[in-house]
């Protein structure tokens, strides 16, 4: 395993043996992130995926001493389900993020029940600390290469992706899994001083690799490997 640098491929990748090495890599990360954006503009903004790899990182997170009244909290992705439902992301990062010390964090959720992808717009657009350039973005990516809810079968994903277009938020349908999603583009996601991915366990690692290399670019995390707008920066745990 060895960092790439291309001019096409931008990526590196930081290993750990285990979930719990790799949570305090990433604590660490993201502490100095947010405290170097406090200090320079006064708050900072935290775009987190959803699913099953980061709850534990968001536990470890919400027992962090920031200043969390300083940090906006969204989405990179949501599931169009009810806050209440365990298959939201929103619940997710209530539930396991803004805890704790992250209690008084400011979370903005992607979608709320029976909203528009235009409403969803409009709402975010109240929250001028989530137009700037994002502090820092965690991707995460499932078995079949989708992520930030961009799926390889979406009618919607090259649109997702296009670094051509103004749109920042997406309405998706994945075909292959439901519910419908809801997506910040590629453009914006992409709009950040860090972008990460997280992976966990082998299989993820062999997707991940298998993907890079092969460069094909309907599989939607490639486009966020095979770019050089901002260095992907992949944090890699063997076990699980
Ligand atoms: O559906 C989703 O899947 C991906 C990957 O999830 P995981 O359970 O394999 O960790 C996730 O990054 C995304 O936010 C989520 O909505």
């Amino acid at each position: 395993m060895s960092n790439a640098m291309t001019e096409t491929t931008h990526y590196t990748v930081t290993k750990a043996a285990t979930k719990a090495e790799q949570e305090a890599q990433l604590v660490d990360f993201v502490r100095q992130a947010v405290e170097r954006a406090i200090e320079s503009r006064g708050f900072a903004t935290l775009v987190v995926s959803g699913g099953s790899t980061p709850k534990g990182l968001f536990q470890a997170l919400s027992g962090t001493d920031l200043d969390w009244s300083k940090v906006y909290i969204t989405l990179a992705d949501e599931r169009c389900v009810p806050e209440t439902d365990d298959l939201s992301n929103a619940k997710l990062v209530k539930d396991n993020l803004c805890q704790s010390h992250a209690a008084v964090a400011n979370f903005v959720p992607l979608f709320l029940e029976d909203e528009s992808e235009e409403a969803c717009r409009a709402r975010f657009a109240e929250h001028p600390q989530l137009s700037e350039t994002y502090d820092v973005v965690f991707l995460g990516m499932g078995g079949d290469a989708h992520t930030a809810s961009i799926f390889p079968e979406a009618a919607e994903r090259d649109m997702a992706l296009d670094m051509t277009s103004s749109v920042n938020i997406l309405k998706t349908d994945p075909v292959t899994v439901a519910p419908l999603r809801l997506t910040q583009t590629r453009p914006r996601l992409l709009d950040t001083h860090n972008l990460l991915l997280q992976l966990i366990g082998e299989d993820k690692w062999d997707v991940f690799s298998g993907v890079a290399e092969a460069n094909t670019p309907d599989k939607p995390i490639t486009q966020f490997i095979h770019q050089i707008t901002i260095p992907l920066q992949v944090y890699f745990a063997e076990k699980k």
